[in-house]
């Protein structure tokens, strides 16, 4: 059997399970059940902390894991990224009371409280900045107002915690995350994960791609085609009606208003979007 990580619990939880179950490996009855044995695939599920995917798979006692790159880099961990699994995006940045920095060397001799004490080490080292690094689990934006912290480094999404306390971030971003799947750094590859990697990427094209179907002018088809080029190009089908065509192809989910648009602008009719509810590429 192998071993995968799932993050027991937080923001990329959720989704890492809707994506297991996507792609066809069972998923927990109830968030209490930490170990789900998946007998048809040849799994063994560990429901842990996301903090703490990247050790166990470092140390190699679990083959593969789903956690956030932000954690990763964190972590210090022997593990490298296999792929990107299209959720969880974040970035990672600097914030203080609004107006009060500009730049990370405005950091020199400050205090910077963070749950990333390993990731944002290596910042300030690489950036030269002489900082002390307060260390904490959560909640750090409540930090500057209790008089612990003179700045913060965090996890920010949407942005709403920072404004709520009166945060403003500054300085670049110092880096862009979302959920990935890691391995041992140079484990060599087995069928199993190969199988597993393959399964994600279906995953994760279905949900990025959208099924089109529509019918245009014969003569139009080429310009139709350029619209839409589809992976190893578009099925061209004749239609019953003479001088026209239906043609099928895959076009990307964001895109796809656009190019319905221009389609139509070609003469092309019955439009027709659909999701794809699975995919091999
Ligand atoms: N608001 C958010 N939106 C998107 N991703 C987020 C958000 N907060 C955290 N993440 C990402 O989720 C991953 C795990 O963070 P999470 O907050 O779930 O862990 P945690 O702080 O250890 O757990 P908890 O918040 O339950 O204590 C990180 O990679 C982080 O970038
Ligand atoms: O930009 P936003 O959309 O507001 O999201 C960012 C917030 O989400 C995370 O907190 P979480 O809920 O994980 O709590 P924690 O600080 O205890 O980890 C993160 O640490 C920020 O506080
Ligand atoms: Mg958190």
């Amino acid at each position: 059997m192998l071993r995968l990580a799932v993050p027991n619990k937080g923001s990329l939880s959720e989704a890492a399970q809707a994506m297991l179950k996507e792609a066809g490996y069972r998923s927990r009855r109830d968030s209490k059940e930490l170990v789900v044995v998946d007998d048809a695939n040849g799994w063994e599920l560990f429901f842990l902390r996301p903090r703490d995917i990247a050790v166990y798979v470092g140390e190699g006692t679990l083959d593969v894991g789903i956690t956030g790159r932000d954690m990763l880099i964190d972590s210090g961990a022997a593990v490298e990224e296999i792929m990107p699994l299209g959720f969880g995006a974040s970035t990672f940045r600097l914030a203080a009371a609004a107006g009060t920095m500009s730049s990370v060397h405005d950091l020199d001799g400050r205090r910077i409280a963070t749950s990333y004490a390993g990731l944002l080490d290596k910042y300030l080292s690489d950036q030269g900045v002489d900082a002390r690094v307060i260390k904490l689990d959560g909640a750090v934006e409540t930090a500057i107002r209790l008089g612990v912290a003179d700045a913060v480094a965090d996890v920010v999404e949407t942005g709403t915690t920072l404004r709520n306390v009166g945060l403003e971030v500054f300085g670049d971003p110092i880096m862009k995350s979302e959920a990935v799947l890691i391995k041992r750094q140079s484990a060599p590859d087995t069928p199993g994960v190969d199988q597993l990697v393959r399964r994600f990427q279906g995953v994760v094209q279905a949900r990025d791609f959208v099924m089109m179907d529509y019918d245009i002018r014969a003569e139009r088809i080429e310009e139709a085609i350029a619209l839409t080029p589809g992976m190893e190009g578009p099925t061209v089908s004749p239609l019953h009606r003479e001088g026209w065509v239906a043609v099928r192809a895959m076009v990307r989910r964001k895109n796809h208003q656009q190019v319905m648009d221009q389609l139509w602008d070609i003469g092309a009719r019955a439009i027709l979007v659909t999701d794809i509810y699975a995919c091999r590429l």
